[in-house]
């Protein structure tokens, strides 16, 4: 779920610091989960610092641009940021780190997307108020700014740069909202042409470097996909498809070589997880190139092609390797704090790489190491200074059986002082998707939650992706049902723990998971205390009928998995919260943006309205200015400053649980 990972800073004021004065001070969460319950009970507990959202999101998100990062000089990184509260384009001194503003939105978020080839000039995206209309633009050297997609209802998105830096690529479904067709943008005048129209609305997913081959997606179902290749020098050419199979088998588009002789795919053909393999154009030949036990996630090269970044998705944590091609040994990079690697990119001249480096108690910040001396540079310090990463909490992985004793991986969180004589409330928390999967690494928002006392297990139910194509499908058609009670066991598993106050568990989540609050309030109402859905669909129907024009190239695959409303309606009242909101009887917040394409304002506000016609306490923050995921910061702030709020009123906190009504 885009958005809704965020950060912060400030100390929480003196009910915070009079916890702090209290603790014993004698260890932290983690001496406190190894001790027996004997211990425990003789010890008081040892609470960390506590910060409001404000500390936490005063914390800056940083991001490398996806097209050139390394300025022509190899001097500048260009990064996103959001050291002001909204999200810009700036240039980081690869030196010294100083940040120098290149766009200066006070409304839009706004997103560095690259460096020219051989010039200052950038290319930037930004939509409008959330809405995903994203827009490209180029930023000149003297600092104007001009559209280069623009239409009330376009959207566009950058596809890469030609190898002779020449010229650029640029989708837009300004011909027809629902398919986007691929245009060549001279990089001097920016002149454009026509590569070609997409008239099956097909998912472009890379175009070579040579320019001569664009590869693209067709998705059936959520389990059974194809890859085309146009050749571009050919005139009145369609799409050639080069994966014929039967069955079912899921490929995916990582990028061309270097050289743009093969293009790397990923596949699920070989196994259960997704590995990446090469398609020779001249051959036509299919080679493996990566596979682990776990999904290769992504597969990309340095410039020349010396070098290959892989990584792997295991269990909920990004593992990267760095090959030199040459060698054909892996790289050891030196000099960087533990943690984990994202968004490795080397310099023009491939001496050095930038790249973030996070962990669950960081959030990312941006490195460069300098492959010869071996060394490494911080140029950012992400995590507002205010706080000490020493009050924040390390997740673990773990598993916990479902009703018929499925494994189900969770990353759980559990509060400093959390023990069998001071037990702690706690929250399941539901990722996106269907499809998606909570992961390790720093999130701002449930760093708040548990810094403020609240165990959070984040559950990744089956149909979540990372663990397999078996696991992935198994709540196919099934949504509501077999993943809700995946989730009404992960409450169960943390009533078991004996750190946990099994009479205080809510459920929290956003977007699909948003769903699942409601699907778990509707559908088993004795399960939860307190419910938080943050955008989340509750009425299946509608939202099925109205998604956004420009996911054309996967509705069908969409519908295959969610059923299709003109022919499942039925199912889908029987699933959505909405139709059955009566059954509802216990706190609930809703949060939601007015923007939002994916998941409709309609579906926060009858919710809202519905619940509250059962009496039961409902609370409704609206923001007017964001779509699917939250990216100001004072939005941020608001948000999770509501959460925590509304879960010390409705089910207290771990000091103080709520007090019975008079
Ligand atoms: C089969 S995936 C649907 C699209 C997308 N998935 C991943 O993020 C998405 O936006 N999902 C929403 C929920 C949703 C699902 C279907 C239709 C509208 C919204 C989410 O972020 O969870």
């Amino acid at each position: 779920m885009p958005g809704l990972h965020l950060r912060f800073m400030t100390i929480a004021g003196g009910t915070a610091l009079l916890l702090a004065a209290c603790s014993s001070g004698n260890g932290d969460g983690r001496n406190a989960a190894a001790a027996t319950d004997a211990a425990d009970a003789a010890a008081e507990p040892a609470l960390p610092e506590r910060y409001d959202a404000k500390a936490f999101f005063t914390t800056t998100t940083y991001s490398l641009a996806g097209g050139h990062v390394w300025s022509p000089d190899d001097g500048r990184l260009l990064v996103s940021s959001d050291a002001t509260g909204i999200f810009n384009a700036y240039a980081l001194d690869a030196g010294d780190g100083t940040a120098t503003p290149l766009t200066t939105s006070t409304t839009d978020s706004t997103f560095a997307v690259s460096w020219f080839p051989d010039d200052a000039r950038v290319l930037f995206a930004a939509d409008k108020g959330g809405n995903e209309l994203d827009h490209l633009y180029v930023r000149e050297e003297d600092g104007t700014t001009q559209d280069l997609t623009p239409g009330e209802k376009v959207k566009a998105g950058f596809m890469g740069w030609s190898k002779d830096g020449k010229s650029f690529y640029v989708e837009t479904n300004e011909r027809d909202p629902a398919a986007f067709d691929l245009y060549r943008y001279a990089t001097d005048g920016y002149e454009r042409t026509l590569v070609f129209r997409n008239d099956d609305a097909l998912a472009i997913a890379a175009v070579s470097p040579d320019g001569n081959t664009v590869a693209m997606v067709k998705s059936r179902t959520s389990a059974d996909s194809d890859l085309y290749i146009l050749d571009t020098r050919t005139a009145g050419a369609g799409p050639k498809l080069i994966t014929p199979h039967e069955g079912n088998i899921s490929y995916g588009v990582h990028e061309f070589t270097p050289d743009s002789g093969k293009l790397v795919y990923s596949t699920d053909q070989h196994g259960e997880f997704q590995q990446a393999w090469t398609y020779d154009l001249g051959t036509g030949k299919s080679e493996p190139l990566v596979s682990a036990e776990w999904d290769v996630a992504f597969v990309t090269y340095s410039d020349s092609g010396r070098y290959r970044v892989s990584g792997t998705n295991a269990d909920a944590r990004t593992a990267v390797a760095i090959l030199d091609t040459q060698t054909g040994k892996e790289i050891e990079l030196g000099g960087l704090p533990p943690g984990d690697l994202a968004q490795v990119r080397f310099s023009r001249d491939e001496s050095r790489l930038a790249l973030m480096v996070s962990s669950d108690t960081s959030p990312r910040d941006v490195y460069t190491v300098d492959l010869a001396a071996g060394d490494s540079k911080r140029l950012t310090k992400a995590l507002n200074p205010a706080i000490d990463e020493a009050n924040l909490v390390a997740s673990e992985v773990v598993r916990y059986p479902s009703f018929d004793d499925l494994d189900i991986p969770a990353i759980q969180y559990r509060p400093k002082g959390a023990s069998a004589t001071h037990k702690v409330p706690a929250l399941v928390w539901v990722h996106g998707g269907p499809g998606g999967q909570s992961r390790t690494g720093y999130s701002a928002t449930i760093q708040h939650l548990v810094n403020h006392g609240y165990a959070v297990l984040a559950a990744n139910n089956r149909g979540s992706s990372g663990y397999g194509k078996t696991f992935f499908h198994m709540d196919d058609r099934k949504h509501g049902e077999v993943d809700l009670q995946d989730i009404v066991h992960a409450k169960q598993y943390l009533a078991s723990l004996n750190w946990v106050d099994p009479d205080r568990i809510g459920i929290i989540g956003g977007s699909y998971g948003g769903y699942m609050v409601g699907a778990a309030l509707a559908f088993e109402p004795e399960a939860f205390d307190v419910g938080i859905d943050i955008f989340g669909v509750m009425n299946w129907v509608r939202t099925l009928e109205s998604i956004p024009p420009w996911w054309a190239s996967f509705k069908e695959a969409l519908y295959d998995e969610m059923g299709d409303p003109a022919t499942d309606a039925e199912r889908h009242r029987r699933i959505s919260p909405l139709f059955h909101a009566e059954n509802i009887k216990v706190p609930l917040l809703v949060v939601q943006g007015a923007n939002d394409p994916r998941v409709l304002q309609a579906e926060s506000d009858e919710i809202v309205a519905a619940v509250r016609a059962n009496g039961v306490p409902v609370e409704y923050v609206l923001f007017d200015d964001e779509g699917h995921g939250f990216t100001k910061r004072e939005n941020r702030i608001a948000a999770s400053e509501a959460y925590v709020k509304f879960l010390g009123t409705h089910m207290g906190t771990a000091e103080q649980p709520p007090q019975p009504a008079d």
